[in-house]
């Protein structure tokens, strides 16, 4: 990303998508919380997946304790399999896949994706392909690496 901080920076929303599991090597855990704290050192919100397991939960934790506003946005059917204990933050139930990718894309200035499985590389190129057909002119900063 390019530097900034403090509403100072060009993104005020970002997108991260990531692995709904921790992944196999500790450096995928690393990326997500090195990456949130970075957020939060920019006041960047973020907009995710809504999820508090694997890779999803460490981030969206991590904003939501340095004080940056969380929006996860989740399929009601969803819920049972990808949120346990507490929601963090703003949650947004949706009917489905398609209207979740689409309010995150909405809600965001721009993605990143880290380390995760085929939901987060499906997502992380839907976006690109999005930006290729001139649906959105938001960039993708793929920071990716398989933790399924
Ligand atoms: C089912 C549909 C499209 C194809 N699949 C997915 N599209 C969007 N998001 C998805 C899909 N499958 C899983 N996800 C989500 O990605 C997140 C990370 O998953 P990972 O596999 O651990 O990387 C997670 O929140 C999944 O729900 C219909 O349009």
């Amino acid at each position: 990303m390019e530097e900034g901080n403090a509403r100072g920076s060009k993104f005020k929303r970002v997108c991260v998508f990531c692995g709904s599991n921790f992944g196999n090597r500790q450096v995928f855990s690393d990326a997500a919380i090195e990456l949130g704290d970075e957020l939060v050192k920019r006041k960047i919100d973020l907009v995710y997946g809504g999820g508090s397991v694997g890779l999803m939960g460490l981030i969206s934790q991590k904003v939501h304790e340095g004080g940056c506003h969380v929006l996860g946005v989740i399929p009601k059917a969803l819920m049972p399999l990808e949120i346990s204990g507490q929601t963090v933050g703003e949650v947004r139930t949706v009917v489905d896949m398609h209207e979740r990718k689409a309010a995150m894309a909405k809600e965001s200035d721009a993605f990143i994706a880290l380390p995760g499985g085929y939901g987060t590389m499906e997502e992380l190129l839907e976006m690109i392909t999005w930006s290729q057909l001139g649906i959105h002119k938001k960039p993708s900063f793929p920071q990716t690496g398989c933790a399924s």
